[in-house]
Order: structure tokens, then C-alpha cells, then sequence
């Protein structure tokens, strides 16, 4: 499981104040969450680096900046702020620019998750040499959830490169139907920061066992 430290979407409007992002990192991680993920983007998402730092701060676990990052300065700004991995939107990228920030990620011994959201963007992630390949449920341009886009483009990805499941998981039933439609790991947000996020990680974490 990938927690989200997610305060606001553009989707859903506010979700949860979170005053100490670091609190909330620390619990997840203490419910078995293996990385967390935390939103930097201000405007929409009410994020901040500030936030990213507090969560390294706080967490033994990796941290993801989730972000639109688009140059080799936002990723020195994660390293900086202390991520181990950051995002790359596949959609957002000309395949020269995918292909530099991966390059330049990989160099930092840092590691991208290279985010998708239909069968052709998963073959430019892969060509670009992406080793974590995220398939995002959620369309970026009408915000509509599609569940089962995972297990329709999950057979193109290789073993090999771990299969992140992002976006629209509510319920345990929702991580067990994407991990039998093949993924090694499932990214949440909202769920976590609107309900109690223990006992979801726990109920998570059971369906999956
Ligand atoms: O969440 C949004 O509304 C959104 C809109 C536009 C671009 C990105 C957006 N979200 C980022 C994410 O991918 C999600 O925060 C993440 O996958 C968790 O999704 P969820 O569990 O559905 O909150």
C-alpha cells in the first residue's frame, strides 16, 4: 500500500484539513503502509514541500512527491525536500522529457513512478525505461474513475516492473479486485484521510493476505 497525504483535489474539493501531515504519515506507516505519498501541489491540492519534509521527517518508509513535475529543478527540489520517489505523468511529458527526468531520477538513485492512463501511455512509460509503472484509474482531464482500466492494461507490462493500481479504492473489496487483476501495489488517498485510516490499512492489508 502507497498512503496519501491528500488534503484537497481538484475532483473533490476539501477532503481533510490534516493541521500535522507528519502525524498522519507516521500512522499510516505504523499501520503498514510501505510508502507514502504526499501531494506538493499548492493551488489545487492545498500541498506543500513543507509537508514533504515534515512527512521524511517523521517516517523510516519511502516518500513520494506526487506532483505535475516537468523539469529536472522540481525533481532536485524533491531530493532536496528528502522523497525517494517522484511522478511522472506520462500524459504531461513529451517522450524526450520522460525520458530525461528518468534518467536524471535514476542517476539521483531515486525512484519514478511513471504514471499511465490508457494502453498507449503504458507502452511510452515502458519504452522509456520505467521500472514502476502506475495506471491511474482516475481520468486527469474529467476526473472520471474507471476501476477496471487497471486489469484491461495490466497484461502489457512486463514482469519485472512493479504494477502500481492508483486512484478509486474505497473498499477492501477494491484493493482485493485490483490485486487479482495483477497489481504488486495499490495507491490511496481519499479513503484514508475521510475515514479512519488504521482500521482501513488493517481491512486493506487483510484482503490481500
Ligand atoms: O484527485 C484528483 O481529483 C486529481 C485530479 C487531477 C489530477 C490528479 C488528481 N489526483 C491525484 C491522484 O492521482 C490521486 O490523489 C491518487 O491516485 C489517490 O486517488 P484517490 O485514492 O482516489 O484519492
Amino acid at each position: 500500500m502507497i498512503a496519501e497525504v491528500k488534503r484537497a483535489s481538484p475532483s473533490r474539493g476539501n477532503l481533510a484539513a490534516i493541521p500535522d501531515p507528519a502525524a498522519l504519515a507516521r500512522s499510516y506507516a505504523d499501520s503498514g503502509a510501505s510508502a507514502i505519498s504526499v501531494l506538493t501541489e499548492q493551488r489545487r491540492f492545498l500541498g506543500s514541500l513543507a509537508d514533504l519534509e515534515a512527512v521524511r521527517a517523521a517516517v523510516e518508509v519511502p516518500v513520494l512527491r506526487k506532483d505535475f513535475v516537468s523539469s529536472a529543478y522540481q525533481v532536485l527540489e524533491a531530493r532536496a525536500a528528502g522523497a525517494d520517489l517522484v511522478l511522472l505523468i506520462v500524459a504531461a511529458l513529451p517522450d524526450a522529457a520522460l525520458r530525461e527526468l528518468l534518467a536524471l531520477i535514476h542517476d539521483l538513485r531515486m525512484t519514478a513512478l511513471v504514471e499511465a492512463h490508457d494502453e498507449g501511455e503504458v507502452d511510452r512509460a515502458l519504452a522509456a525505461g520505467a521500472r514502476l509503472l502506475g495506471v491511474n484509474a482516475r481520468d486527469l482531464d474529467t476526473f472520471e474513475l474507471d476501476r477496471d482500466l487497471f486489469g484491461r492494461v495490466a497484461h502489457r507490462i512486463p514482469d519485472g516492473v512493479v504494477k502500481v493500481a492508483e486512484s478509486a479504492v474505497r473498499t477492501a473489496d477494491d484493493v482485493a479486485a485490483y490485486r487479482a487483476a495483477g497489481a504488486d501495489v495499490v495507491l490511496v488517498g481519499e479513503a484514508l484521510v475521510t475515514g479512519d485510516p488504521a482500521a482501513l490499512l488493517r481491512a486493506f492489508r487483510e484482503a490481500t493476505a
